[in-house]
């Protein structure tokens, strides 16, 4: 029998599998038919833990991947690893308060509320303003400093950019105007920029105050949603380094309104809400599309 768990922190969605509860094994092919919205069960990405090996134990430590939507994984993120630290807790995993959650983008720091349904904290540690970008013969010419530069993203449009990476890459936009639907027009434009050697998340950013901006996000690998954790970090980050915020705000998404700091070390902590939606059993009939079919 396979069981998943579904979260979201603020309608950004994930389902945890978890190899006890009979999950497949990391991949593009279970992750794409988990997460289609009509023909699976519908997540903005899996979350695959605790998995076994250096790094999984009981006093804290636990290792998990991430995948998209679309089946590419993701190096780590900031929702998902709170939703993973909530489901080890309240399954009996952990009793600790604060975890390390070991990724392939490297260990994260998350601090549990004390209820469940309370805010929790992660500590995403610290951040570049660097991007990967392509020369014109097409290979990587290296890494560029991004900050509050006009990108022509297509003929005609150009964007105020700011990269920020904090574990995975992303742009961030300064707008007038944050609503979805520019983030539909200028979103997909942004992640398939042909001039980055790797596609960032997007983020437009408008900033109403010092301490509150408006956020509108378009991920690499999903699409729109409603929030974003490194989203909203990177949101933080950007209008920090532009000199337009203090370093404590409030990040307000479709989903809802998240806290972001910024420490004297130049950390970059995100403080939200996660909620859960309930448990989910496969129909044995399902269960063979979240294997690839092998070649004859
Ligand atoms: N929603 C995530 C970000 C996912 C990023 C992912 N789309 C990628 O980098 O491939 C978060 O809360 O941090």
């Amino acid at each position: 029998m396979t069981t998943l768990v579904k979260y979201h922190a603020l309608g950004n969605d994930y389902l945890v599998a978890d190899p006890e509860l009979g999950a497949p094994a990391p991949g593009a092919t279970a992750t794409r038919a988990l997460c289609d919205r009509r023909t699976g069960v519908g997540a903005d990405g899996v979350l695959y833990g605790p998995l076994p090996g250096p790094g999984a134990d009981p006093q804290g430590m636990f290792q998990v991947r991430v995948f998209n939507a679309d089946g590419t994984e993701c190096a780590r993120n900031a929702n998902g690893l709170r939703i993973f630290a909530r489901y080890l807790r309240e399954h009996g995993r952990t009793h600790q308060d604060e975890l390390t959650l070991r990724t392939p983008g490297g260990d994260v720091r998350v601090r549990l509320g004390g209820s469940a349904t309370a805010a929790c904290t992660i500590d995403l540690g610290s951040w570049t303003h660097r991007i990967a970008t392509v020369a014109d013969g097409g290979q990587v010419a290296g890494d560029a400093e991004l900050v509050g530069v006009p990108l022509e993203i297509e003929p005609g449009t150009t964007v105020h950019a700011t990269a920020v990476h904090n574990g995975v890459p992303h742009l961030v936009a300064l707008v007038d105007d944050a609503t979805t639907e520019l983030a539909a027009r200028l979103g997909p434009l942004i992640v398939g920029y042909a001039r980055f050697a790797e596609r960032p998340n997007a983020e437009l950013l408008t900033v109403e105050d010092r301490r509150t901006l408006r956020v509108r996000i378009w991920e690499r690998g999903v699409g729109h949603t409603p929030a974003s954790g490194s989203g909203a970090c990177a949101a933080a980050c950007a209008a920090h380094r532009l000199g337009l915020t203090d370093p404590a705000v409030n990040v307000v998404m479709p989903g809802g309104t998240v806290g972001v700091e910024i420490t004297e070390d130049e950390r970059v902590l995100l403080s939200g809400p996660t909620s859960l939606v309930g448990r989910v059993t496969l129909a044995d009939e399902f269960v063979p599309l979240l294997r690839a079919r092998t070649p004859r």
